[in-house]
């Protein structure tokens, strides 16, 4: 059994063709202007065109947005071809979006306590992550983890990713304590904000994988 990996953040053409060359599933890119990782749809085009398409065996491409209108997204759709949603939103914005846009939509969800998970959904899947605290300037990318015991008897409703705080350290730990089937990094594997190392990438992934083979035998 496999864990499946999210490197979210990228800004630059060698680092989408690392993602890809190292087998993650999927590349996020980050279109909240409060974060170090932010970039402009005419850099969302080229890192979309530096790696082949989800069809020939390319990452899908999930595009991150902070409290979006459908104009903020349809202008980034109309430079890239995004597979999926990543939506810091509320659920009824989440889901007009998924049905004006047709695209697949993740809810990002930040979890105090297992009261926080939801148990039924019209989402795709979920992203579950630290919770925001006062005086961020941005609900995530922030290196900031959670109690990952909180879901590791959670019956999803949908497909969820761990995220928040993983390092090639602990992402081991964390599918094996959490029991997740996908995680999702972006400081974790940077050298500087937005600046993605290789080095990182690699190890994250071999460890995700490891704590994989450890917990579903
Ligand atoms: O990466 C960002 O800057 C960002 C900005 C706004 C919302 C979410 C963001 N990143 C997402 O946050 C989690 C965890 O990131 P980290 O590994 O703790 O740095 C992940 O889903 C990123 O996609």
């Amino acid at each position: 059994m496999k864990v499946d990996v999210k490197i979210c953040g990228l800004t630059r053409v060698e680092d989408i063709k690392a993602c890809d060359a190292l087998g993650a599933r999927w590349v996020g890119l980050v279109f909240h202007p409060a974060s170090p990782r932010f970039i402009s749809p005419e850099c969302a085009a080229a890192l979309h065109a530096a790696v082949p398409p989800p069809a020939q065996g390319g990452p899908l491409r999930v595009g991150l947005f902070v409290r979006p209108t459908y104009m903020d997204v349809l202008t980034i759709l109309r430079h890239v071809p995004l597979d999926i949603l990543q939506l810091y939103t509320d659920e009824n914005t989440a889901i007009h979006l998924k049905n004006t846009t047709g695209k697949q939509v993740w809810l990002a969800r930040g979890i105090s306590n297992k009261e926080d998970l939801p148990h039924s959904t019209a989402m795709d899947g979920y992203v579950i992550e630290a919770p925001a605290q006062t005086g961020d300037n941005r609900p995530g990318g922030l290196g900031r983890s959670f109690d990952w015991k909180l879901t590791d008897q959670w019956h999803a409703p949908a497909p969820w990713l761990l995220a928040g705080g993983l390092t090639p350290d602990n992402v081991a730990k964390a599918v094996f304590t959490s029991k997740t089937r996908a995680v999702d990094v972006s400081s974790g594997v940077e050298d500087s904000p937005g600046i993605k190392s290789t080095a990182k990438i690699r190890a994250f992934i071999k460890n995700s994988q490891k704590g994989a083979c450890a917990t579903f035998k």
